[in-house]
């Protein structure tokens, strides 16, 4: 990998000292400018090869069309949604976050909302402030026995899970990517939202805030729900969907709800935060010191490596001078120790894969449905042993997408009518399958 020249870099947050430490250690010069309007912003970009934030600086199309020599965008934590990522990517910035940083303290708020929910702590601490002892107001219920939703089963996700299973919760969970052969190996049953809704005491999402996880748990899904389910999100205001939120809390539908995260930060409408049974927090899941340190410290040597051309590490986006195609991105996704390199773009608005672990699609694949993907050796058999098998499955095959090679170990693609119950049973025929639905 070639060097990339960075001179002057700008923080734009609250992170860790040892960050700007590490940067300046490595010859790079590090300015703090906090709080800064949208238009200071675009003002003073243009003077800067780097910016490092959290999730409070909007990084959007306008700020990174106002920085003309903009290389890198490094974000000291997981999400990226604050950051134009398709304008960066656009333009060859490259984007990169510290995604593993702060799991286990957002996971760790998690059990605590999760906790204080379940025993009123923090309206109980104010009732004894304001002067009272109401010992029957906040009667509470354990969390023993009860069976906790856990939607998106990624690294929070399962930190969250070994966590409440110590006070003897059951744990289910439902995620599109991660297979159920390997939650079930951490204790978590899988099952569709259909089935997970009524089943739980509690539920807690842990996703992106994406066009699918907008308004999961939505005025249709609470009313699938048990009556008085208590819910948390510690991921991205939007998941819940707020308002339904603010109904189902009403209706006492929802007995409870905590929330770390919020469609607006700070939120204007003051509806949930104010209502007596939400306990909410001012997005403080990654607000440890020691969650600090990490995605300091990491965000600071990913830059360092990248500068040196060492490595690129936690790239959301690559360069396009490292060869590829204008507008494509590509990513690198960690599951469950397997990694996944995949090169993907937006052909006439619908999201398309191109590449998948270094096997080029012959065509590119239409991120849509219900996608199958799976490694094999390319052979004239394949194929009708793979469509035998879906036969049998009962599902049926609506697309086939084959790499370009012809030979050796290849990623094909199946678009299927609904998703596989067992990826087992295709493990004579291929030799790594995972399904996920778009
Ligand atoms: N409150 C905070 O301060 C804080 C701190 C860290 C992370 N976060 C947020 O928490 C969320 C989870 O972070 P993570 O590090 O565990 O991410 P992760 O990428 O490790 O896990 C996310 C999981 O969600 C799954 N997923 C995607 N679409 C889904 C869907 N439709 N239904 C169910 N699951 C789906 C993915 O397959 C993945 O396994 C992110 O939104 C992140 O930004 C918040
Ligand atoms: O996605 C994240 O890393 C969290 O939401 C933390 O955001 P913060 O760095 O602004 O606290």
């Amino acid at each position: 990998m070639a060097p990339i020249s960075i001179k002057r870099i700008l923080i734009s947050e609250s992170v860790d000292p040892c960050c700007k430490k590490i940067l300046q250690e490595n010859g790079i010069q590090v300015t703090e400018k906090q709080n800064m309007s949208k238009d200071d912003l675009i003002a003073e970009i243009k003077d800067y090869d780097g910016l490092v934030v959290r999730s409070a600086t909007k990084v959007t199309a306008d700020v990174i069309n106002a920085a003309g020599n903009l290389k890198i965008i490094g974000r000291a934590g997981t999400g990226v949604d604050n950051v134009d990522v398709d304008a960066a990517t656009i333009k060859g910035i490259i984007v990169m976050n510290t995604p593993s940083g702060n799991t286990i303290s957002a996971a760790e708020l998690t059990c605590t909302l999760l906790m204080s929910l379940s025993r009123h702590v923090p309206q109980a601490a104010m009732s004894m402030k304001a002067g009272n002892w109401d010992r029957k107001k906040f009667m509470g219920a354990e969390m023993y026995g009860k069976i906790l939703g856990i939607v998106g089963l990624g690294r929070i996700g399962k930190e969250v899970a070994s966590r409440m299973q110590s006070f003897g919760m059951k744990t289910i969970g439902y995620d599109p990517i991660t297979p159920p052969e390997v939650t079930a190996t951490w204790g978590v049953e899988q099952m569709s939202l259909e089935q997970l809704w009524p089943k739980c005491d509690y539920i807690t999402v842990h996703t992106p805030l994406m066009p699918s996880t907008a308004g999961l748990l939505n005025d249709t899904s609470f009313a699938k729900c048990k009556k008085g389910v208590k819910v948390v999100n510690c991921a991205r205001g939007g998941i819940i969907d707020e308002d339904a939120l603010l109904r189902a809390l009403e209706s006492r539908q929802c007995g409870g709800a905590g929330l770390d995260v919020f469609v607006e930060e700070p939120p204007k409408n003051r509806a949930l935060v104010n209502h007596p049974n939400v306990i909410s927090c001012p997005h403080l899941g990654a607000s440890t010191k020691e969650a600090q340190a990490r995605c300091g410290q990491d965000i600071a040597l990913q830059i360092v490596d990248m500068v040196m051309g060492k490595s690129l590490v936690g790239a959301v986006t690559r360069n396009h001078s490292e060869g590829l195609t204008q507008g494509a991105c590509e990513v690198e996704i960690s599951v469950n120790g397997c990694s996944y390199r995949a090169t993907g773009s937006v052909q006439g608005g619908v999201p398309v894969l191109l590449e998948l672990n270094h096997s080029v699609f012959r065509q590119p694949v239409s991120l849509t449905g219900n996608l199958l993907f799976f490694k094999a050796v390319a052979s004239p058999p394949l194929l009708p042993s793979v469509t035998g098998f879906l036969a049998t499955a009962g599902v049926e095959m609506e697309s086939f997408s084959a790499p370009a090679a012809r030979s050796g170990d290849q990623w094909y693609c199946v678009g299927l009518s609904s998703l596989l119950g067992d990826l087992g049973a295709l493990k004579p025929l291929v030799k790594a399958a995972a399904q996920v639905s778009v």
